[in-house]
């Protein structure tokens, strides 16, 4: 198996006050699991919990109770590099993700540099291929990110998420800040490299269209919990629980109401 989350639990603290030692349990009991090639969803209200999920399978954070594994080996209890290496992750905020004084080049170099030992200019080709694997012609390599659309900005954050061939990417609202029609174009190169790469996706999301569009599988998440969970995307209209069922309602209003056009899934 590429992930497995097994019984994980998270609280941090109620208040900022140092002296305090009172704590909010944020994910109780959270267990998951995710296949090769995979894209499982995760959708639920704001607060349920679902970021901090993300958190904790990057690794920034460590769960309270629990294991995840990445094919077998606890991420928590290695500090194996080559681990750490197969999970990497795009966040909603393109622009606070990315250095403003960095260019391109040095965005896609950094993540190369803590993990190879290239010389200049196989960084340099490294990061032509791997701007041309995103969409982006070569001479984006020398812009600073105010120079770059959010979309194309996006497209970098995604380049720089495969610089070191990850197994699995967590993306966190990737598409969220877009226009809808660089929505569309952003799932659509996120599945063409779950094929061309072999990767596997946590696609969190408050969007029930692009979960449509992607998804494999979906997890309904509530004050931390797993409150249902979709085996095939065909079924998602079949919920069972009110709360999954009230989430849908409210996606589907919200959707009528941007008028976003039905996609279709092209894979
Ligand atoms: N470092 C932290 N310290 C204290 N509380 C935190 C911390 N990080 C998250 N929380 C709290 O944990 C809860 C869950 O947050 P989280 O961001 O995981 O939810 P979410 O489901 O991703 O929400 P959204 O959809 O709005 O992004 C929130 O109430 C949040 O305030």
């Amino acid at each position: 198996m590429l992930l497995e989350v097994k019984d994980v639990y998270k609280s941090y603290k109620k208040s900022f006050d140092i002296m305090s030692k009172e704590k909010i349990e944020i994910l109780k009991g959270i267990s998951l699991y995710l296949k090769e090639r995979e894209c499982l969803g995760i959708i639920g209200e704001s607060g349920s919990g679902k970021s901090t999920l993300g958190r904790l399978i990057i690794g920034v954070e460590k769960a309270d109770r629990g294991s995840i594994a990445i094919e077998g080996a606890d991420i928590t209890k290695t500090k194996n590099k080559a681990i750490k290496q197969k999970i990497s992750v795009v966040f909603q905020d393109y622009i606070s993700s990315v250095n403003p004084r960095f260019q391109v080049l040095d965005i896609l170099s950094e993540p190369l540099r803590t993990f190879e030992n290239l010389e200049r200019k196989d960084i340099i080709q490294k990061a032509i291929d791997l701007l041309e694997k995103v969409g982006l012609a070569e001479e984006y390599l020398y812009r600073y990110p105010h120079e770059l659309s959010g979309g194309q900005l996006q497209r970098v954050c995604i380049a720089r998420a495969i610089t070191t061939n990850p197994k699995l990417i967590v993306l966190d609202e990737a598409i969220s800040s877009l226009d809808v029609s660089i929505q569309v174009q952003i799932l659509d190169l996120l599945i063409q490299l779950k094929k061309e790469m072999n990767i596997s996706y946590i696609f969190i999301t408050h969007d029930l269209t692009a979960i449509t569009y992607i998804c494999d599988r979906v997890i309904f998440f509530k004050e931390g919990r797993t409150v249902e969970e979709v085996h095939s995307i065909a079924d998602l209209k079949n919920v069972k629980e009110a709360y999954s069922k009230a989430l849908l309602h409210a996606a589907m209003r919200m959707n009528e109401k941007e008028e976003i056009y039905e996609v279709q899934r092209i894979s």
